[in-house]
């Protein structure tokens, strides 16, 4: 009989659901797409049922299109969007839309955190309050919507809510938690000084558990939902990020990932829970067992390119956009794009920032804007780069993953900013695939992580960074990055003129 995990990508666009066998191959892979809620600029909601219907259409397509039988699925784990918050009630039913990892709205609950426990907070969390973390989005619906919050006995995160459906068993794993700061990362527990600061009740925050533990199996009800089968096992899962870096095989410090999702990370495998990031970078739990990574977000990395594509090359397919870059230069021409379109996470912690194309002349094309755009996120990634380099953090391969890492143009051009060899995988899918790692792990399939990366993992095409290309982007990095300083003034200056409704 054959054996399979299932690896469900909880992502932002879509969920994408793997099935993988005992040789790490995968055997088939569906998808489902879910919309974003933007009522107001800054603000980004998901319907937490979207996602569990999502879930299951995918996997009800793996048994009947794929033809994979559901008593061959020995296990299932997560990758999840990170921080989103879901607010559940005494009966465990959702209260209001989740408010997810993009939404800026928090800026005054997080300004209260700092004046309430200022460097206390880095310290038990490891990170500083930012806009997307769970914490201020609870503080956020306590102050706004406090009939909500009077019925909220339980909060969630996106892929722990699914989990919850299909198991009937409520959890949260620590890759996930630490992106709360709700916890405390040295004691692995729940930070009750916290809890307590903000008069959240202990009892709201769910059983901790590691990524390969045991979550129970597939309850009666969602089998008869799904098609799956009691027997099959779920494991608890992790942070979309961590997960990535696990389906990329990042399991030592020489490795940086690079992921182009909705939206955009820089993440360094840390073996040494001290190090210390000031909270510029973000700092986590890993899915390893007792193991670490730090990481910086550009908030609209793919988000930037589809809002591009969406607003002036609707009829475009996605590649051959993509592609169409390739007629512009290094540079593009002259023309800059910073990201800053949802505003930005690191290294610029400021929600009220907003995107910008510079340089722009009445001899530009599409394609250089397309090519400006896809440089101006890399430009992003790579003041990340350079965080390391000023905290003397040595890395010589940087592996690509997600949507972006789809096309060699790309990849080429972060492998030409960043001047260091860039790896893609053989299928791009980072995430999907530490998801079933995590499943094959927790089922005992192999010992550990590394082990089970030696099946798992298939590194793909090279891309080696091209010298004159290099120089010319160090050059024109280094412009980039007056940019933020020189339009943080304008961006406050317009927030007044923003659209209210979409
Ligand atoms: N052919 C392509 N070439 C380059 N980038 C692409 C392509 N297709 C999609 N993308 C980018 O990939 C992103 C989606 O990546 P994905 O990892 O699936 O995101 P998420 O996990 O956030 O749902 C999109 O926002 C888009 O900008
Ligand atoms: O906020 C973060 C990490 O802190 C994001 O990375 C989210 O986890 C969403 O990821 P994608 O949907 O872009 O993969």
């Amino acid at each position: 009989m054959n054996e399979y995990v299932l690896g469900v990508d909880l992502g932002t666009s879509a969920v994408k659901v793997s099935a993988m066998n005992r040789d790490g191959e995968i055997v088939a892979q569906q998808s489902f797409d879910y919309p974003l809620i933007q009522s107001h600029p800054g603000y980004s909601e998901q319907n937490p049922e979207d996602w569990v219907s999502g879930t299951t259409v995918a996997i009800v397509r793996l048994i009947l299109d794929d033809h994979i039988k559901p008593e061959e699925i020995s296990g299932i784990s997560f990758s999840g969007q990170m921080h989103g918050l879901v607010l559940l009630d005494a009966n465990n039913q959702v209260l209001r839309p989740a408010i997810l990892w993009n939404d800026t709205r928090t800026s005054k609950q997080c300004r209260e955190i700092e004046a309430k426990l200022g460097s206390k907070f880095v310290d038990i969390t490891k990170n500083k309050p930012l806009e997307g973390f769970t914490l201020p989005k609870m503080l956020w619906v306590k102050e706004n919507e406090p009939d909500i919050w009077s019925q909220a006995k339980t909060f969630l995160l996106p892929k722990d809510y699914v989990r919850y459906r299909m198991t009937g068993k409520l959890g949260m794993d620590y890759s996930d938690a630490t992106g709360t700061v709700l916890l405390d990362v040295k004691d692995g527990q729940w930070s009750q000084a916290i809890c307590d600061a903000f008069d959240i009740p202990m009892s709201m925050c769910p059983p901790l558990m590691r990524s390969i533990d045991s979550a129970g199996t597939v309850s009666s009800s969602y089998a008869v939902f799904s098609g799956l089968d009691t027997h099959t096992k779920v494991f608890g899962g992790a942070a979309d990020n961590a997960a990535g870096a696990v389906g990329a095989g990042i399991l030592s410090p020489n490795m940086v990932l690079s992921s182009i999702g909705t939206s955009g990370v820089v993440l360094k495998y840390e073996e040494d829970p001290t190090v210390d990031y000031h909270g510029v970078l973000q700092f986590e739990d890993h899915a390893i067992p007792d193991s670490y990574y730090s990481m910086g977000v550009t908030l609209a990395a793919g988000y930037s390119l589809n809002w591009f594509k969406r607003t002036f090359a609707s009829d475009d397919s996605f590649d051959d956009m993509v592609a169409s870059a390739a007629e512009s230069t290094v540079g593009a021409n002259g023309l800059l794009y910073t990201p800053y379109i949802v505003g930005e996470r690191a290294p610029h912690a400021d929600a009220d920032i907003r995107g910008s194309f510079t340089g722009v002349d009445g001899t530009h094309k599409k394609t250089d804007f397309v090519r400006a755009v896809l440089e101006g996120i890399i430009f992003s990634f790579k003041d990340i780069m350079d965080i390391y380099d000023e905290n003397d953090k040595q890395f010589d391969t940087v592996v690509a993953i997600g949507g972006g890492a789809k096309s060699p143009l790309w990849l080429q051009i972060q492998a030409d900013i960043f001047n260091k060899k860039v790896v893609s995988l053989t299928n791009e899918q980072g995430p999907g695939m530490g998801a079933a790692m995590i499943a094959a792990v927790g089922l005992g399939w192999f010992k550990n992580f590394q082990e089970c990366a030696e099946k798992f993992v298939h590194f793909g095409k090279t891309y080696l960074p091209n010298p004159d290309n290099a120089k010319k982007y160090d050059q024109l990095h280094q412009i980039y990055a007056q940019v933020y300083d020189q339009t943080k003034g304008i961006s406050q200056q317009l927030l007044a003129y923003r659209r209210e409704n979409n």
